[in-house]
């Protein structure tokens, strides 16, 4: 992997840590063990890995988190708040400034508003911002762009019952999903695709796609290779269609007019994946640290070049090598 040369820059990724200080448990369906306390050992290997690795001299500039940070169930024992401070301890042990994506957890444990008035809220890293929408740019190096989204903007966790997008949300999850338990994917004979239309999952309001299309534009001018990270997949080829965003579809297109894109990461699906698109951009979805037994692990390195980034994967997660288009 990689030539020798020196990376114009270099950054980690990991995706779904999910802690919880409580016994390991099982997915919904029973089918995937969830190991709560390992995950913050699993991390406190990958920020060691990050700061003394075999490659410190190339230590990541910045961490992407991508999202789902704590797990769902603090809640239910007031431990949100304290299991969030775990967590970000074991960061602070990372010289990298990180940068937090918010997922279906952060919701389940907090409000947008104690989000927005909290360390997860990682806006102030950025050159730009929406304003009520958890959505912002960096330029980490001359000609590259980083772009974090929000795929909770369309919702109905997180967003209050009485607000507009709460009721736009429903009426568009009602629409695919008939079921009492909006969490339950809807079967439908002529389209696994539809089963993405689930409370957990969300999307994006034109307001985003639109702000997304003039950072992109802009993007395209500059010649600038832009990566675009949020927490839920948005190519179906990159996951199983459970964890794709509601309106994945209008995104795809909207990356796929701008000459700038050349990468897509997320978290979500905890068995990770993989495609490249008919445009050349790279969807890459983690492993999630959370369903990663004791002994593995689940996160990378990327190596940023002129032509390509090297991803040099931890664990479950593989190496890779993304050519820009
Ligand atoms: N098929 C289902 N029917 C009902 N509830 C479900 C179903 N699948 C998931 N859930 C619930 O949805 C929430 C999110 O699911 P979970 O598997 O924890 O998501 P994640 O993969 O993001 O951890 C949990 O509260 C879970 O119990």
């Amino acid at each position: 992997m990689g030539d020798g040369a020196a990376p114009l820059f270099t950054f980690g990724v990991i995706a779904d840590i999910q802690y919880a200080d409580m016994d390991d448990g099982y997915n919904y369906h029973g089918t995937r063990k969830r190991y709560y306390r390992n995950s913050l050992r699993l991390l406190s290997d990958a920020v060691r890995w990050w700061e003394e690795g075999e490659e410190r001299e190339r230590r990541p500039g910045f961490i992407l988190q991508l999202g789902d940070i704590i797990d769902g169930f603090n809640r239910r024992h007031s431990a949100s708040k304290r299991a969030l401070q775990t967590v970000l301890d074991e960061f602070s042990n990372c010289s990298a400034e990180v940068h937090h994506v918010w997922g279906n957890h952060e919701f389940y444990n907090f409000s947008r508003d104690e989000l927005f008035n909290s360390v997860l809220d990682s806006r102030d890293k950025g050159e730009g911002s929406m304003e009520e929408v958890y959505a912002y740019h960096f330029s980490p190096a001359p000609k590259f762009r980083f772009v974090v989204l929000d795929a909770y903007d369309l919702s109905i966790i997180g967003r209050d019952e009485s607000s507009e997008r709460y009721k736009q949300s429903m009426k568009i999850i009602r629409e695919h999903n008939s079921n009492d338990e909006l969490n339950e994917p809807s079967v439908s004979a002529f389209s696994m695709l539809e089963g993405r239309f689930v409370k957990f999952n969300g999307g994006f309001s034109q307001e985003q796609l639109d702000w997304l299309d003039r950072i992109l534009v802009s993007a395209d001018e500059k010649e600038e290779k832009v990566t675009i990270v949020c927490h839920i997949c948005i190519h179906p080829f990159s996951t199983c269609s459970i964890c794709l965003a509601w309106n994945y579809d209008k995104i795809l297109s909207i990356l796929n007019s701008h000459k700038s894109v050349v990468c897509f990461m997320a978290g979500h699906d905890h068995d990770g994946g993989y495609c490249r698109d008919e445009y050349g951009v790279h969807h890459l979805t983690l492993e999630g640290v959370i369903e990663t037994p004791p002994g593995s692990n689940a996160f990378g390195t990327v190596y940023v070049y002129e032509d390509r980034m090297v991803l040099r994967g931890r664990g479950r997660t593989s190496d890779r090598v993304l050519m820009y288009r």
